[in-house]
């Protein structure tokens, strides 16, 4: 998709360089007009770079194997089918691979490599180097704790989308990146999330009379478009979170 350097959850410049792809093509839009704000996943690979586009390919498809794994396990600590979420990813998932690249940054308390944020999608599958940066907000006393780099592993992040979906029995962490003075860092998150037409609502398996809906329905690929087109420009306000659909 290309090289763009500012995060969409508070509006605030971050210190980074990414490049999103999609680890599977969607087809084109039906309409040969694009309306500005429409979400288009087409990948655009570098020419100069042999060996890139398989080594994403390959990558993108065992990752997305894991990432469906683990919604079965998750399905099932709800007491759900083992396929029950799959369906929301099976046609036209909205999905995305994103390179991270923090440059060293001389004033390392004046910026954030990005900003606090919880991931608003599903599941996010995140590799990071052994630089380090990630912070993770701890619940109990709201202190930034360092997520250590522990080599061969992944991070797995709990969406916005999960806990919404679990009616709370998960939270989405917030968390952030810190930058180094000396270091350049690099992470890839592999953010998997579903169709653009999902209405998102706690299952009706989860709620009953004792556990009502915490949240109302809202629209996926509105929620991910709003982010995605926020000006930016250092507002006041967050920008959209699953908080505005919270009931009471
Ligand atoms: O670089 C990282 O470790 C995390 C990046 C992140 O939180 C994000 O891109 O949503
Ligand atoms: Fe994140």
């Amino acid at each position: 998709m290309g090289y763009y350097a500012s995060e969409h959850t508070k509006n605030v410049r971050d210190w980074k360089e990414v490049f999103d792809l999609v680890p599977r093509q969607t087809p084109p839009p039906t309409t040969t007009a694009v309306a500005d704000g429409d979400l288009v996943f087409d990948n655009k690979w570098p020419d100069d770079l042999p060996g890139f586009r398989e080594a994403m390919e390959e990558y993108g498809e065992a990752v997305e194997e894991l990432a469906f794994k683990l919604l079965e396990l998750i399905a099932r600590s709800l007491g759900l089918r083992p396929d029950r979420l799959h369906g929301f990813f099976k046609d036209d998932q909205t999905t995305f691979i994103r390179l991270n690249h923090y440059p060293p940054c001389p004033s390392p308390d004046l910026a954030l490599g990005v900003g606090r944020h919880k991931d608003a999608g599903a599941l996010t599958v995140l590799y990071q180097d052994d630089v380090g940066g990630l912070d993770v907000r701890r619940r109990s006393d709201g202190e930034w704790v360092r997520v250590r780099p522990v080599p061969h592993s992944f991070i797995i992040n709990v969406g916005d989308i999960i806990q919404v979906w679990s009616n709370d029995r998960y939270e989405s962490a917030e968390h952030r990146v810190a930058v180094n003075v000396e270091k350049e860092r690099f992470s890839i998150p592999f953010f998997f999330n579903p169709a653009g037409h999902t209405m998102v609502e706690p299952l009706e398996e989860v709620v009953s009379d004792e556990s009502p809906a915490r949240y109302n329905p809202y629209n996926w690929g509105e929620f991910f478009s709003t982010r995605k087109n926020s000006n930016f420009k250092k507002l006041d306000v967050e920008n959209v979170q699953i908080t505005h659909f919270r009931k009471n």
